[in-house]
């Protein structure tokens, strides 16, 4: 039957339309897919990328201050590549909390004091992450990466090698490396300048790393590997921009900075390995690394005696027994944090009383006394403590050019950091020192050096503001070595030296090499003082 046999079930129709409806759409992607070549479908997909990092910068940001859209991709890395003092300050006038984002990085920086402090003291929220680079050169197993309880555990290790007790014992070496280096200076500045000024920064970071290598390994480390230390630092240094390329490539700055981190590394391991022979055959100690190897001595004895069930009292510090690699790894850290911020310090210290004769001469009258009148008297700790004005000089100029301006940090979960802003999780939060410590309610006229103001005024109350060494779990395991450090080092400079700084419009302006420095890099001629 002519019906029947046109008779279709709706199963047969619906596939009949599907093949037609197939039919069609092949045929227009067929004309489509002639009109697509590779570059359509490479184009799309940047475009697409493009809008994505838009949209996700855009959502990050939320209600803070930042551009209202990115550079594709790299955002302003070029920018900091070349960091300038002058941008920074802008970004943090700019408003309390304000962000920039940089290839994959979104940053979150905390300007206000009570911004940067939030951050500084929410561990739960945030940790240390120093900068990218920072991973690969300090290796990721690193002490200063650890959080919480480990990082707390690991930290009261260190703490007695930092005790007024400790930091006795170091400044016989440290004298020794300032006695050697003056000489130095006189040398450059009569012998080989005959008398004219020349940039001294690099020579203060020399000095400075000398200065560091002495207290933490002593003399295990042989002059000429100490120079090299000093120079290839230089490239950890350059290596450390806030944003790095992603990867090490051959012949870049990290890949050269990763090389120097590896070389300074096997020099302190093997200082290691010699100090741990010396002390156990009784050998005295006289720098770090010596005082944490007798901890690990005297820890490995009272444990032995306990195990055997021998009543002994507790060692002050009970540590565990650490690898030659694993102390040299912690020793990096300690040259890490201490290089670029005392070497920042110590230039703008000479530059500043070269440039300020009055107060120079108050530090020179304090040390004379001090040492009863006998300019040759050596470093002690009752000495250092004596000197009220030249502390007062030091903590100034850490005010006033405040090495550390910024310290970054990783959020490791969402951070509500105000009520209307939470950074995402990853985002790098970074607080700052510089506002807190230019605050003029804080510190009046914060842009007058005033060393007065720590010793009359009220600056010494106002430490809220005080964020030269950060706060909370992480701040400075150093500041108070660093600070006698500097107060011993220009009372020392004042007692056998003098020095002319040739000022040239660039001395007073900022440039941003990790830390701050004079951007002429601090013309100075030095002469023996009789
Ligand atoms: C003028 C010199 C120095 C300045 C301005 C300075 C400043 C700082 C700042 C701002 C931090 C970060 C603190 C935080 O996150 O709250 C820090 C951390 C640290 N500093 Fe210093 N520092 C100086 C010298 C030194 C020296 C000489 C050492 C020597 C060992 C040192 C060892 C450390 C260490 C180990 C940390 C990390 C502490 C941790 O994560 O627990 N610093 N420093």
């Amino acid at each position: 039957m002519a019906t029947n046999a046109s008779y279709a079930s709706p199963l047969a129709d619906a596939a009949n339309a599907h093949l037609m409806h197939n039919s069609i759409a092949s045929g227009i992607l067929a004309r489509l897919l002639s009109n697509v070549n590779g570059w359509s479908v490479a184009l799309t997909l940047f475009l697409s990328l493009v809008a994505y990092d838009q949209i996700m910068y855009v959502w990050k940001k939320g209600s803070i201050q930042g551009p209202a859209m990115k550079m594709p991709f790299i955002g302003p890395f070029l920018q900091s590549v070349n960091p300038k003092f002058e941008e920074y300050y802008a970004k943090w006038m700019s408003g309390p909390l304000s962000c920039v984002s940089v290839f994959h990085k979104f940053v979150v920086i905390a300007s206000t004091r009570d911004m940067a402090r939030k951050v500084f003291n929410s561990p739960s929220f945030v940790k240390p992450c120093v900068v990218d680079a920072a991973y690969k050169l300090l290796r990721p197993n690193n002490w200063v990466f650890l959080d919480g309880k480990a990082h707390v555990d690991y930290r009261k290790g260190l703490n007695g090698l930092f005790t007024r007790q400790a930091l006795e014992i170091y400044l016989p070496e440290q004298e020794d490396v300032y006695n050697r280096y003056f000489a130095k200076f006189i040398n450059i500045s009569q012998e080989d300048n005959k008398g004219k000024p020349e940039p001294f920064m690099n020579h203060f970071r020399e000095l400075q790393c000398a200065i560091a290598c002495r207290t933490f390994v002593g003399q295990y480390m042989p002059d000429e590997a100490m120079k090299k230390v000093s120079h290839d630092y230089y490239l950890i240094t350059a290596a450390l921009e806030l944003v790095n390329f992603p990867i090490i490539l051959p012949f870049t700055k990290t890949w050269y900075g990763k090389k120097a981190a590896d070389m300074v590394i096997d020099e302190f391991a093997k200082c290691a390995a010699k100090s741990k022979v010396r002390i156990a055959a009784g050998g005295k100690v006289h720098c770090i690394l010596d005082a944490w190897v007798k901890s690990m001595v005297e820890s490995e004895e009272y444990r032995q005696k306990i195990a055997k069930g021998i009543e002994v009292e507790k060692p002050s510090m009970l540590v565990r027994n650490f690898s030659d690699f694993e102390i040299a790894m912690t020793l990096l850290t300690f040259l890490f944090a201490s290089q670029d911020a005392t070497s920042s310090a110590c230039t703008w210290l000479f530059q500043i009383m070269a440039d300020r004769p009055e107060l120079l001469d108050k530090v020179r009258a304090e040390n004379l006394a001090a040492r009863n009148g006998d300019r040759n008297v050596p470093f002690s700790m009752d000495l250092l403590e004596k000197l009220e004005f030249t502390r007062a000089v030091v903590k100034e100029t850490l005010r006033y050019r405040p090495p550390v301006i910024m310290v970054p940090y990783v959020a490791k979960k969402a951070f509500p950091i105000t009520e209307t802003y939470t950074a995402p999780k990853g985002s790098m939060v970074i607080p700052t020192t510089y506002p807190a410590l230019h605050d003029p309610v804080a510190y009046p006229n914060p842009e007058y050096f005033d060393p007065e103001r720590w010793v009359t005024g009220d600056a010494e109350l106002q430490v809220k503001n005080w964020l030269v060494f950060g706060t909370g779990p992480h701040y400075c395991l150093g500041q108070t070595y660093a600070t006698m450090n500097l107060m011993a080092m220009i009372g020392k400079a004042s007692m056998h030296m003098n020095w002319e700084h040739q000022i040239t419009p660039l001395s007073e302006e900022i440039k941003v090499f990790a830390t701050l420095f004079p951007k002429d890099d601090c013309l100075l001629a030095f002469s023996k003082r009789d």
